[in-house]
């Protein structure tokens, strides 16, 4: 059995822990004191409020599924510490000195940095980006007002630009793209929309290049417990923790 160290006791956090089987969550932190007791009750893990314990446990691997303030305050010491991890807040990685930094560390210590597909489809592929040329490469986020917490009543662009800049303005809403930069190999293009009459968390790719062309639109239902969030994201990491120990590695 995988046991897992869990870094955020949130909304995708209670999706994984419910997904439980073949992993098992043992420890669990939180910059919420209250919120860790209630998740480690309900879900039989031991409660941490001091980080260095936390990682002092006896797990295999940590999530992250916490914030890019985490990811940045925490991935490095995880790795120091032996451990792989897994990080959802990917925006942490738009630094690229951090991320070469994070890298190294994880070569060096034969360490895995995990990261999950999250709300789009398609990194597999979007890798041939590292090899082949590409000409073009857009992504096109659109979402209610309410995820985005904010209120407009009509379509309206809150960004154009790169994605690390995205990311680095939008750390709740953006971590796709880049997610997307690092398969794709290059700082992508991305279009930050809010729409009203928008319902679901809305990512549109838009990919031309060696390989011919690709559309892709994933119109994902929000999570119930956090708008800012597809229920998709959730359902991600939930699979690849599970397939962790699957000898057969698909679309990899
Ligand atoms: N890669 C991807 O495709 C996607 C990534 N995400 C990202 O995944 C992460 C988790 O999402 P979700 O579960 O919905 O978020 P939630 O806000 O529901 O849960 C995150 C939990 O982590 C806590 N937390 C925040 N910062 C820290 C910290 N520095 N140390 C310890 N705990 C902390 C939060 O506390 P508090 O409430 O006080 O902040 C909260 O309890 C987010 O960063 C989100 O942006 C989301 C969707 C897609
Ligand atoms: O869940 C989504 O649709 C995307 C998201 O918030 C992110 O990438 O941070």
């Amino acid at each position: 059995m995988i046991t897992v160290g869990l870094l955020g006791c949130g909304n995708i956090g209670r999706v994984i822990a419910a997904g439980q089987e073949n992993f098992k969550i043992t420890a669990v932190y939180d910059v919420v004191p209250a919120r860790v007791e209630e998740f480690a009750r309900e879900f039989d893990a031991k409660p941490f409020s001091d980080f260095s314990a936390f990682l002092a446990e006896p797990t295999d691997i940590i999530v992250e599924a916490a914030s890019v303030v985490a990811a940045t305050e925490h991935a490095q010491e995880v790795l120091e510490s032996g451990k792989d991890i897994v990080i959802m807040s990917v925006g942490a990685l738009a630094d690229k000195e951090f991320r070469a930094h994070l890298v190294e560390t994880a070569r060096e210590l034969k360490r895995k940095i995990h990261i999950p597909s999250g709300a789009v489809m398609g990194l597999d592929n979007i890798r041939i980006g590292q090899i082949s040329r590409v000409d073009k490469f857009v992504l096109r986020t659109t979402k209610n007002p309410k995820s985005l917490s904010r209120e407009a009543t009509e379509r309206t662009q809150l960004f154009a630009g790169k994605a690390h800049d995205c990311v680095r303005q939008y750390p709740k809403n953006t971590n796709v793209a880049e997610s997307l930069s690092i398969a794709c190999g290059r700082d992508v293009d991305v279009e930050l929309w809010m729409d009203p009459e928008e319902d679901r968390n809305m990512h549109e790719i838009f990919f031309e290049g060696e390989f011919g062309e690709a559309y892709i639109r994933i119109r994902n239902l929000p999570s119930p417990d956090n708008p800012a969030t597809s229920y998709l994201a959730a359902l991600s990491i939930l699979t690849l923790l599970k397939n962790l120990d699957n000898p057969l590695v698909i679309g990899a």
